[in-house]
């Protein structure tokens, strides 16, 4: 069984190694959603693998740290695209929780899903 909650957080940020020309050299923000999926099994007194609420708890500070902040500036975020986004996100969670995956829309329509390999 695998259970996921979503977040969600306004950000600014600018990708530093494009190429030269590129839009996003350009300083912009997103309305990011994030994915946090976890799996295991369900216990079978409460009817659930977690509790919704504990996932929001653990989610709580890092969203502290990227809630209405310039990306750029938190240290392993100095190129913030989705996917070293998805990849600092679940190794922050990967020792509370039984990670499958973390997904990351930038937009309505781009994003990324880290599955925990290198
Ligand atoms: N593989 C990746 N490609 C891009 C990333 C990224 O994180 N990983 N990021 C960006 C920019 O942050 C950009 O803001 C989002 O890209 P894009 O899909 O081009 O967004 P738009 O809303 O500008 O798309 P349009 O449909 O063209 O308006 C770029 N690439
Ligand atoms: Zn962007």
């Amino acid at each position: 069984m695998e259970i996921f909650r979503e977040f969600t957080f306004e950000a600014a940020h600018r990708l530093p190694n494009v190429p030269a020309g590129h839009k996003c050299a350009r300083l912009h923000g997103h309305s990011y959603r994030i994915q946090v999926h976890l799996q295991g099994t369900v216990d079978p007194h409460a009817g659930w693998l977690m509790d919704f609420g504990d996932i929001k708890a653990a989610f709580r500070p890092i969203k502290e740290q990227l809630d209405h902040y310039y990306l750029n500036d938190i240290p392993g975020l100095e190129n913030p695209t989705s996917e070293v986004l998805a990849k600092w996100i679940w190794d922050r969670l990967a020792d509370q929780l039984p990670l499958t995956a973390i997904q990351v829309m930038e937009t309505c329509t781009s994003g990324c899903i880290y599955r925990g390999e290198g």
